[in-house]
C-alpha cells in the first residue's frame, strides 16, 4: 500500500528526527512558539515517510506513548472548524477542520472529558504511530457551555470503508491475494497493538477506513471508543464467573489473553467476510438471524458453502478456523496469525477471482443487520469480561483490586447524548 498522507500537520514542514528517535511536528514548534501549551510539548504524530508499495511489518513512532498531550487553550486557535460532518457515531459527530496556518484538512470528534473517553484518547494516541492506524494530531481539553470536552484532531479518512470500497469495484473482480494484502495489513495493526497490550475490542468493518479514493490508499484502524489496556488485568484476582460454552472465562485464559482474543474473533469475521461477500453465521448468503442461526454462532457451527468458497485456497479457510475457536484458549494469537503462510506470505497467496464484490452488492439490504449482530456479538464479549471483574472487584478483599474498584468507570459513563457541537458562533470560523 502506499502513498500514505503525512499525519502532521504539514507534511512539507512535518520533520521526524529520527536519530534520537522523536517526531516533532509543524504543530509542535507552533506550540512552542506560542508556549501555551503545558509545557511538555509531546507529540505523537510526526511527519512519516511516504510508504511505497512494499509493506513494513508494526512501524511504531517509538516513542511509547502513555498517554495523550491535552492542549489546554482552544482548539479554534490552531483549527477552523466545518460544519461538514463526516461521520456520525454513537458519542456523535466527526466533522472536517482545517489547520489554521497549513489550510490541511483534519477530522474533529469531540467527546464529553469523562475518563471513559480519556481512556480512548490515551489508548488511540499510543496506537497511533503505526502506518495502519488513524493518526491522532492533537488533543484539545476544552469546555463550552460549562462542559468539558475533549477534542481529537485526526487525520481526515477520505476514501470511506473497507467494504464500500470492494463493493463500489465494478467490474474488475476482487480477488484472494487483495485480501490478503488488506488482511496483512489489519493484523499488523493489531500486533502493533497487542505488543503494547491494547486490546481494541471493537474491530468491524466501519472501523476500517481508507486514506482516500486512489488505488493506493492505505487502510487503517480507528476508533478506540472500547480498546483496553490488558496488563492493567489482574487474572490471579479473578473467581470463577457465569459463562457460556460460547466463551471460556477469563480466568481460564487469563484476563489479559481473554481481551485480546476479541480481536482475532473479529479479524477471523473480517476476513470471512472478505473472500466470500457474507459474514460466517448467517443462513444462505446474509439472510437475516434466525434463533437456529444464533445457536450456530454459540457454538461455532460455520461452513465455506459452494460456489463462493470452493476456489478459496485451503490455507484461507485453515487460517480463519483457527481464527473462529469458539473457545478462546484455542484461538490464535496475532503473533500465531502473523506467522500463518497466508498472511506472512500474502504475496504469494493465489489470484484467484472471489465473489465478493457482487454478493456485497446484492446484499447490500442486509448489511445494516449484519453489522449490528457482530456488535452485538463483541459487546457480548466485552460484557462477559467486564462483568468478571465488576463481580469480583465488589467481593474482593485484595487491596490491589479495592484500589481498582474505587477506580472502576461506571456504566453511566458511557457517553450516549449528542456530541457537544462546537457551534457557537464565537468559536465557528467557517
Ligand atoms: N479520521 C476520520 N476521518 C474521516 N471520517 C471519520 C474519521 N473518524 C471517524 N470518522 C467517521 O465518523 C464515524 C464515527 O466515528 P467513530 O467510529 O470514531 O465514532 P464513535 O462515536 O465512537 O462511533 P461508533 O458508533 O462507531 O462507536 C465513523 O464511522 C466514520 O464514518
Amino acid at each position: 500500500m502506499g502513498n500514505e498522507q503525512s499525519g502532521g500537520v504539514n507534511s512539507k514542514s512535518n520533520h521526524t528526527n529520527q536519530a534520537n528517535g522523536k517526531q516533532t511536528t509543524h504543530q509542535g514548534q507552533l506550540d512552542k512558539d506560542k508556549n501555551k501549551g503545558n509545557g511538555k510539548n509531546r507529540f505523537f504524530v510526526g511527519g512519516r515517510k511516504k510508504e511505497g508499495k512494499s509493506k513494513t511489518n508494526g512501524q511504531s513512532s517509538g516513542l511509547g506513548m502513555e498517554g495523550a498531550n491535552y492542549h489546554k487553550y482552544p482548539v479554534t486557535n490552531d483549527y477552523r472548524i466545518s460544519r461538514k460532518v463526516l461521520g456520525v457515531g454513537i458519542n456523535g459527530k466527526v466533522v472536517e477542520c482545517e489547520h489554521r496556518r497549513s489550510g490541511e484538512k483534519y477530522a474533529l470528534k469531540v467527546l464529553r472529558d469523562v475518563p471513559k473517553a480519556r481512556r480512548e484518547v490515551d489508548l488511540h494516541s499510543a496506537a497511533s504511530g503505526h502506518s495502519h492506524v488513524v493518526k491522532v494530531v492533537d488533543v484539545y481539553e476544552n469546555t463550552y457551555n460549562d462542559v468539558q470536552c475533549l477534542l481529537v484532531v485526526m487525520e481526515s479518512m477520505k476514501g470511506g470503508e473497507l467494504f464500500t470500497r470492494i463493493q463500489q469495484r465494478g467490474q474488475q473482480a476482487f480477488t484472494e491475494r487483495e485480501g490478503a494484502s488488506i488482511m496483512y495489513d489489519i493484523c499488523s495493526a493489531v500486533q502493533h497493538l497487542h505488543r503494547q497490550n491494547i486490546a481494541h475490542r471493537d474491530i468491524k468493518p466501519e472501523n476500517l477506513l481508507y486514506t482516500d479514493e486512489n488505488e493506493n490508499a492505505s487502510l487503517k484502524l480507528t476508533d478506540f471508543g472500547f480498546a483496553k489496556k490488558t496488563d492493567e488485568s489482574d487474572p490471579n484476582g479473578l473467581a470463577t464467573a457465569c459463562f457460556t460454552p460460547y466463551y471460556c472465562a477469563p480466568e481460564v485464559l487469563g484476563a489479559e489473553k481473554y481481551d485480546k482474543s476479541c480481536d482475532l474473533w473479529s479479524i477471523g469475521v473480517v476476513m470471512y467476510i472478505l473472500l466470500c461477500g457474507y459474514p460466517p453465521f448467517y443462513s444462505a448468503h446474509g439472510q437475516p438471524m434466525s434463533p437456529g442461526m444464533k445457536a450456530k454462532i454459540r457454538t461455532g457451527q460455520y461452513t465455506f458453502p459452494s460456489p463462493e468458497w470452493d476456489c478459496v485456497s485451503e490455507a484461507a479457510k485453515d487460517l480463519i478456523r483457527k481464527l473462529l475457536k469458539t473457545d478462546p484458549s484455542q484461538r490464535y494469537t496475532i503473533q500465531q496469525t502473523m506467522e500463518h503462510k497466508w498472511i506472512t506470505h500474502y504475496k504469494k497467496v493465489p489470484d484467484t477471482p472471489l465473489f465478493t464484490t457482487g454478493i456485497l452488492n446484492e446484499q447490500k439490504e442486509h448489511w445494516g443487520e449484519m453489522q449490528e449482530e457482530m456488535e452485538k456479538n463483541l459487546a457480548s464479549m466485552r460484557v462477559v469480561n467486564e462483568n468478571v471483574q465488576i463481580k469480583n472487584l465488589a467481593e474482593s478483599n485484595n487491596r490491589l483490586l479495592q484500589k481498582r474498584k474505587q477506580q472502576q468507570l461506571k456504566p453511566a459513563d458511557v457517553i450516549t447524548e449528542a456530541s457537544m457541537e462546537v457551534e457557537r458562533s464565537d468559536e465557528m470560523d467557517t
